[in-house]
């Protein structure tokens, strides 16, 4: 599903393969110490971050982080995209995209949505992995990005702008905050069928959807769950992954300008292939 080039210490890349039998033959392996794009992406570093006070000799010693490495590849046109974060952070693995790839035009904030894979249907929730505390203006963003990625794999986007408060139900600074966003959603992409502030529960069960917001074309069929800070994202999803056995795949990037995505550092191999086959289709668009 993809040509792969592999990033780190060659030798221990290629010992590692033959214990665990692998064929490396269709694989690029890169040691970023040792390449010739060390020079290269140096000097690239250096002058898109010069504003920053980055020298060519820190840049130098950046480049040869595989994260910073495989960014600058995906940069320079070298790959079509880059998957990392399975023993790093995710802050980690997204800073490089955030300060070389940069946000797609439009687009406030990059951000990011996981398709969670339920016994009987697929889901995406959006922001569980990058933003700790949206703004409106952030939150519309999240919500409008996710919607997109959702359609792009085939998921029909019915969002949920989620909260503590069904309707009114509900009162508060972050009620507040869900209400606006979906007020500014509705007025940006009028074509989104959006319904908030919502919670989980009338989002996504038609009966309690029928005690709680009659007559909402979003309620009872939620499709893109969008979490109104990172405490609420993070935790559902690891919540339903953890305990309903669903398979969740991502953090899915969205508003960059080139695909790069995270991994958990509790991925699973089954988790780091279907990052790689997501990403692929990100490339092709
Ligand atoms: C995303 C994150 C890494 C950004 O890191 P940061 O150190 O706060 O970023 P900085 O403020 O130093 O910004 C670095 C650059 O990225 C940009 N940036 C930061 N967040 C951004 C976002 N969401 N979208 C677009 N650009 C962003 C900044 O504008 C800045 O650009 P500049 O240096 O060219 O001016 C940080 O918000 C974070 O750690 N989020 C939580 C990640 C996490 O722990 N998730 C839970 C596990 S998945
Ligand atoms: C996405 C995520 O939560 O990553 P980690 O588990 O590595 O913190």
């Amino acid at each position: 599903m993809a040509r792969l080039t592999l990033l780190g210490d060659e030798a221990q890349i290629r010992d590692r393969a033959i214990v665990l039998g692998l064929d490396l033959s269709n694989a690029r392996v890169i040691d970023p110490y040792t390449s010739e794009l060390r020079e290269q992406f140096a000097h690239t570093y250096a002058e898109m971050r010069a504003h920053k006070g980055v020298t060519l000799d820190r840049a130098h010693d950046v480049v040869v982080d595989p994260a910073y490495f495989g960014t600058l590849m995906v940069k320079a046109g070298e790959a079509d995209g880059m998957v990392s974060g399975s023993i790093t952070t995710t802050a980690h693995t997204i800073r490089p995209a955030l300060e070389i790839i940069r946000t797609s035009p439009g687009v406030s904030v990059v951000s990011s949505v996981f398709f969670m894979c339920l016994a009987d249907k697929v889901l995406a929730y959006g922001d569980c992995a990058i933003n700790p505390d949206p703004n409106v203006e952030q939150l519309t963003d999240i919500a409008i990005s996710s919607a997109k990625t959702a359609a792009q794999f085939g998921v029909e986007p019915r969002v949920a702008m989620l909260s503590y408060s069904t309707g009114g139900s509900g009162s508060g600074a972050d009620v507040e905050k869900v209400r606006e966003a979906t007020a500014l959603v509705h007025e940006r992409a009028p074509e989104l069928l959006v319904e908030g502030p919502i919670q989980y529960d009338a989002a996504v069960d038609p009966d309690v959807a029928a005690t709680k917001l009659k007559d909402s074309p979003v309620a009872g069929r939620a499709t893109v769950l969008v979490f109104p800070d990172l405490n609420t994202g993070n935790n559902t999803y690891k919540a339903v992954q953890r305990s309903a056995s669903a398979v969740a795949i991502g953090p899915v990037l969205q508003g960059l300008n080139a695909p790069v995505n995270d991994l958990s550092r509790g991925a699973t191999v089954r988790d780091i292939i279907n990052t790689v086959a997501i990403t692929g289709i990100q490339a092709k668009g």
